[in-house]
């Protein structure tokens, strides 16, 4: 039967759906594809991966999904809407954490709230402090960014994406600058608030093992014009042994893409 009135077509609709997404960078002059084709689709409550070598795309097709930028063709939808721009239904994880000097931890976290509200009959200092919580930062509330390690910083990241409660969270390499130890600890971090959330996770990195690590399913790009050479489920239990002899068959897997 044909969905057609929107709440139908909500309910029957991936979280996230790439169709034919190409990306042409200065199409009147030098001319840079950068994705070419790319489709594939999301889960409601799904923690997607996408891999693939440098400039292959992955930021490109962050960018577009987030709204910050425009596909040359093909679309991507959210919950079966086309993206327009960004919103609220999804919250944003940069590398760069990009928080404001000039304002506290608290001071970061309620910025967008200011703008759209609290999710729920929380204050919004209340909302802010509940995801502080979240990511284990309560006690740096009224802390400067400048005072805090880059793992901190990204943790104040993360509790600003959480804060409006966005069902979507998008993830730009969040934990490309940390060192190992503080990138596994944001690993168990990160799953934890995912499994107690329920958020669509889509999560861009070039480091395969921390894509095995975390995701239900890994979008392979190929080199530029990114398009999806494969989608790699990993059907393992979590927490996952990254030394286990199947968590290193999915990584050789994966980086079987890379080697030609
Ligand atoms: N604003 C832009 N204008 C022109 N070209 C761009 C722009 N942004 C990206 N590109 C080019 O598009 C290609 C894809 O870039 P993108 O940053 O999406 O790749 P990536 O896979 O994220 O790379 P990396 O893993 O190195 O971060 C690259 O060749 C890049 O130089």
């Amino acid at each position: 039967m044909a969905l057609t009135s929107d709440a139908g077509r909500e309910e029957a609709a991936p979280a996230v759906e790439f169709d034919g997404v190409s990306k042409v960078y200065d199409p009147e002059g030098e001319a840079l594809r950068a994705l070419d084709g790319v489709e594939f689709a999301v889960d409601r409550g799904e923690f997607v991966c996408i891999v693939g070598p440098s400039g292959c795309g992955k930021s490109t097709l962050f960018r577009i999904v987030a709204g910050l930028e425009n596909a040359t063709s093909g679309e991507v939808t959210v919950d079966g809407r086309p993206v327009e721009g960004p919103g609220p239904d999804r919250g944003m994880v940069f590398q760069d954490d990009a928080l404001f000097p000039w304002r506290t931890v608290l001071g970061n976290v309620t910025y967008g709230l200011e703008e759209v509200g609290t999710p729920g009959d929380d204050t919004v200092e209340g909302r802010a402090r509940h995801c502080l919580d979240l990511v284990g930062l309560s006690e740096f509330a009224d802390a400067y960014p400048k005072s805090l390690s880059g793992g901190q910083r990204q943790r104040v990241g993360i509790a600003r994406a959480l804060a409006v409660d966005p069902p979507i969270l998008l993830m730009d390499e969040p934990f490309a600058s940390v060192d190992e130890r503080t990138k596994a600890t944001l690993h168990a971090e990160l799953l934890d608030i995912w499994e107690g959330t329920e958020k669509t996770v889509l999560f861009v990195t070039h480091d395969v093992e921390e894509a095995v690590y975390l995701a239900d399913r890994i979008v392979v790009l190929t080199d530029r014009p990114g398009s999806v050479a494969e989608l790699v489920p990993v059907d393992r239990p979590r927490p996952r042994d990254r030394t286990g002899e199947a968590f290193t068959a999915v990584e050789d897997r994966v980086l079987s893409h890379f080697r030609d």
